[in-house]
């Protein structure tokens, strides 16, 4: 698989990475990084309910004093107005629907993937997967503005099959639409050529951050950050936090949040002036 540089993508066993802890410091010598963050698992551990996925106060002091040294983006697969809700800072952009949907500082807003198409689509899917789910106890479908996330967590294991031939059904009936998994749960996306990576690419540009002295960190911990680590192959750093049960084309890691906090103070010490 080739990156969006055309660039032979490596792929690695998480336990084979370099912690990010000990390593990255050493590239950031005399630069500035640019932070992309992903938001569950990452700024917030993964919980049962989506909707207890809080940020702590510590957690949002350090991104808080992290935008005061360099940029810094949260890149999830949230939908943008709730990610926003959860961090709860002004001084930062936000990327949901895992790309589609950016905002900033200053009223700053776009939609750079071309998504809007898909709504009617997504619409529709999002009421036949209501009715064709509506008997699976446990099953909560989260509608993004851009992706319906159908959480399978806490359904009962041999109910979990039926649900995803479900899902895989109502995807094969709208071209617009193309499946997307994650911890837990199967995603339904734009049917587009557009992704965590390329909404990263997008705002080092907008934000004019492509110069020598500044690099692109991404930091995630799930399948949807695994499009950003192989984007920044060859330009930047990736650094997968935990595990999610596959390869990755992140070169270094991170144990969890606690791990992903200390590691951003570590940064803000080595970027005070
Ligand atoms: O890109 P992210 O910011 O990491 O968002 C990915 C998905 O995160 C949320 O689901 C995940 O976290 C939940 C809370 O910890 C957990 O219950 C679920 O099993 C995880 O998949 C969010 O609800 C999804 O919309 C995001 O796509």
């Amino acid at each position: 698989m080739k990156n969006d540089s055309g660039m032979q993508v490596q792929k690695y066993h998480v336990n084979d990475l370099p912690s990010a802890t000990s390593e990255v410091p050493k590239h950031l010598q005399g630069k500035k990084p640019a932070v992309f963050l992903d938001y569950d698992g990452c700024l917030s551990p993964i919980v049962q309910d989506p909707d207890k996925a809080v940020l702590s106060e510590e957690m949002r002091s350090t991104l808080k004093r992290l935008a005061e040294v360099c940029s810094v983006a949260v890149v999830s697969g949230r939908d943008r107005a709730n990610v926003k809700d959860l961090v709860q800072l002004d001084n930062i952009y936000y990327a949901g629907s895992h790309g589609f949907d950016i905002s900033g500082p200053d009223d700053m807003h776009t939609e750079p993937g071309g998504a809007a198409a898909a709504i009617p689509a997504l619409d529709k899917a999002q009421e036949e997967l209501k009715e064709r789910l509506q008997d699976v106890q446990g099953l909560f479908i989260e509608r993004k503005r851009y992706a319906i996330a159908v959480h399978y967590r806490n359904v009962a294991e041999d109910q979990v099959p039926k649900v995803l031939e479900v899902v895989k059904q109502v995807i094969s009936e709208h071209e617009a639409l193309k499946p997307g998994p994650g911890k837990m749960i199967m995603e339904l996306k734009p049917n587009l050529d557009w992704h965590k990576g390329k909404a990263v690419l997008w705002l080092m540009e907008k934000l004019e951050l492509n110069k020598p002295d500044i690099v692109p960190l991404y930091i995630g911990d799930d399948l949807t950050d695994e499009d950003a680590f192989a984007t920044l192959q060859g330009q930047g750093i990736g650094v997968m936090v935990g595990e999610h049960g596959q390869q990755t084309a992140a070169s270094y890691q991170l144990e969890d949040v606690a791990a992903v906090q200390d590691f951003l103070e570590a940064i803000i010490q080595t970027l005070k002036p």
